[in-house]
């Protein structure tokens, strides 16, 4: 297959609410759409999950665009590829911003099913027709708004509670939630908000049940959490931490996670992200979807690749009417019973909404 023109689209669109973790509170969402056609005039959609500030990982919308125009897009554009699974290959001298090659990769992959006819899911080797979804809930300002936010969505069906923590809003929050909601499926996320000498604190938090703490301490930073899930018996699940399969066998050898996060952006794309799967199914590792507060295209692959087996854990890929007055893709992602329908069509099985899109384009930029 061969990708003949690419549309790059800077995208603006305000969520509903504002979202607070340990690093930050945003409300607009800034990210890059790519459209990758092929002569046949099919097109593969990506979306770029960096944010417009580097607080997740180093990369930022800015550093995508300049990525993607001056090397992966010249790179790719009009070259032969043989399999989706090539392309990282092929951006192989490219060092790291793994967000911007898998946000070429994730439109390859999408076009590559369109053109055989069949849903990305089944592309990946996918074969569940429904997924369970979680939800996460950012930080508030009170113990009520939490706790009436976690009532909204445990009536809504959403099968497990992601609370994020950070030093001053930990254990006394956590403590109030499973006082109000002894039997919740329940866990929290510190992105990486504390170190070492905070054990006693993370400490107390085994007495509350959690079913994992995720990524407590730095992001650069596997030996420490092995010595931390050694003393702690909540289970510890890395996120930032991993940004490759190699990432990942590190940290399950060295016993700094029981369970990991996977995001497809942050380990270079859906190829690598599947690797990472396969090696934790067979290691006896349980991995589930993180999410970057993706608008619909996002959403959709991370709903495709839930599909494989080894995903047993709830993710974060929430309706899209949780984010977004409107999203970008039709129909929107829905949650029933908390859980996500895979739908039949080819390719991500949601089309792009071209009046949602172009209502929340900032500029654009053809390359062929
Ligand atoms: O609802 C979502 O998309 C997940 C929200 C979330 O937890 C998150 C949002 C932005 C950056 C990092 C994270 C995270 O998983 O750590
Ligand atoms: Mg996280």
């Amino acid at each position: 297959m061969k990708v003949t023109e690419v549309v790059l689209r800077q995208m603006k669109m305000r969520m509903k609410s504002p979202f607070t973790t340990s690093f930050g509170t945003f409300q607009d969402k800034e990210f890059l759409l790519l459209e990758a056609k092929d002569e046949n005039g099919l097109s593969g959609w990506g979306e770029s999950v960096a944010f417009h500030s580097p607080w997740y990982n180093e990369e930022t919308l800015k550093t995508n665009w300049h990525m993607l125009e001056d090397f992966i897009i010249p790179h790719l554009l009009n070259k032969e590829i043989s399999h989706p699974d090539d392309v990282s290959g092929m951006l192989s001298t490219i060092r790291k911003n793994n967000m911007a090659k898998s946000t070429f990769e994730g439109a390859v992959w999408e076009l590559y099913a369109k053109q055989k006819g069949i849903p990305l899911a089944k592309a990946l080797g996918g074969s569940k027709s429904q997924i369970d979804v979680g939800i996460s809930i950012g930080i508030q300002n009170t113990f009520d708004d939490l706790l009436s936010l976690i009532e909204e969505y445990v009536n809504e069906g959403y099968k497990r509670m992601k609370v994020k923590i950070k030093p001053g809003w930990d254990v006394e929050v956590m403590r109030e939630v499973r006082k109000h909601f002894p039997k919740v499926p329940l866990m929290a996320d510190a992105n990486s908000a504390y170190r070492l000498k905070d054990i006693s604190l993370l400490k107390q938090l085994d007495e509350f049940d959690l079913m994992m703490i995720e990524q407590p301490l730095a992001s650069d930073d596997i030996i420490n959490h092995a010595v931390l899930q050694r003393e702690i018996s909540t289970p510890i699940c890395l996120d930032e931490s991993i940004h490759s399969y190699e990432d990942a066998r590190k940290a399950i050898e060295l016993g700094s996670c029981k369970i990991i996060n996977i995001k497809i952006g942050r380990v270079g794309g859906l190829t690598e992200a599947k690797r990472i799967h396969d090696l934790c199914q067979e290691l006896g590792i349980p991995v589930w979807c993180g999410g970057m507060l993706e608008a619909g295209i996002g959403r959709a692959h991370n709903i495709a690749l839930t599909t494989l087996s080894n995903f047993i854990m709830p993710g974060d890929t929430a309706a899209s009417s949780r984010y977004w007055e409107k999203d970008i893709i039709e129909p929107e992602v829905v949650v029933e019973n908390g859980m996500i329908t895979i739908p039949e069509m080819p390719g991500i099985g949601y089309d792009p909404n071209l009046e949602t899109i172009k209502q929340f384009t900032v500029f654009e930029k053809t390359y062929s």
